[in-house]
């Protein structure tokens, strides 16, 4: 599903990500932690196709075509979708114009109809009651105004909509309270599937409570300095992020 080699890359001529090897496997749940500033938004930005990041080393295969060749929109359509911690506000756009537009472009990418207004009111309906959101977010302009926690359950309501391939999160559980927190977990447990991969960015082992990951990942200056199931996540939380610097790569 997704296969990065030897990832090196650079913002601003300083080198950031230095040498990142993952894969990732249909149907699993890789978590990526680590200490500030270790490159895990840089590995976001440079999987999501963000200007200002240049891959000066090593290739990302995303089902077996070359990420890095695919345009942002192309990655979109090929099925790789991103929830941000910061989702931008697109004002003058409605969320369900959004919903509805990014759906089509999916199914005419795939030689598909657009898909008709009574079957996809009620496909919105389900997942914006499923993510326990009021109807009225779907007629508010794209997370203008928004509150934190109802950003970040609009980013799991568009992947229930769009269903990706492949769900990168980048901290997404930042700033939620207990309850968004289950919320926006059930969400993301409800895209778990065999045909489905999903990498999580997140600086908490609580969120790993309700999903659990099948690896977790700690970058450390632009490497993966160790990987583990979702124990090394709980033993992360009791013991900081020093030992696995003294102690790297078991
Ligand atoms: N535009 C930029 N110019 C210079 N340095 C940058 C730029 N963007 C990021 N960096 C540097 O790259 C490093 C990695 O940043 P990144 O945001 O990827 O870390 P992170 O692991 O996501 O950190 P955090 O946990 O604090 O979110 C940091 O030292 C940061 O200062």
């Amino acid at each position: 599903m997704l296969e990065i080699k030897d990832l090196h890359a650079t913002v601003e001529g300083s080198e950031i990500l230095k040498g990142i090897t993952l894969t990732i496997n249909p149907g699993e749940v890789h978590a990526i932690m680590g200490p500030n500033g270790a490159g895990k938004s840089t590995l976001s930005a440079v999987l999501a196709g963000r200007d200002g990041y240049e891959v000066t080393q090593g290739s990302i295969t995303f089902d077996g075509k070359d990420l890095m060749e695919m345009e942002v929109e192309e990655r979109a359509q090929a099925g790789l979708l991103m929830g941000f911690q910061y989702p931008v506000e697109i004002p003058g756009v409605k969320n369900i114009y959004l919903l509805k537009s990014a759906l089509n472009a999916q199914r005419a990418a795939q030689g598909l109809d657009e898909m008709p207004a009574p079957e996809f009111m009620k496909l919105i309906k389900e997942k914006i009651s499923f993510m326990k959101m009021d109807s009225s977010f779907l007629h508010r302009a794209v997370n203008e105004g928004f509150s934190g926690g109802e950003k970040k359950r609009n980013e799991i309501l568009q992947m229930l909509v769009l269903q990706p391939k492949l769900a990168l999160l980048d901290e997404i559980d930042s700033g939620l309270d207990i309850d968004a927190m289950k919320v926006v977990a059930e969400g993301v447990n409800s895209l778990r599937d065999e045909n489905r991969a999903i990498l999580m960015v997140t600086h908490y082992q609580r969120l790993l409570n309700h999903i659990t990951p099948d690896q977790v990942h700690v970058l450390i200056d632009g490497r993966i300095a160790k990987s583990g199931d979702r124990h090394l996540a709980e033993e992360l939380e009791a013991r900081g992020y020093e030992w696995v610097i003294e102690e790297p790569a078991a």
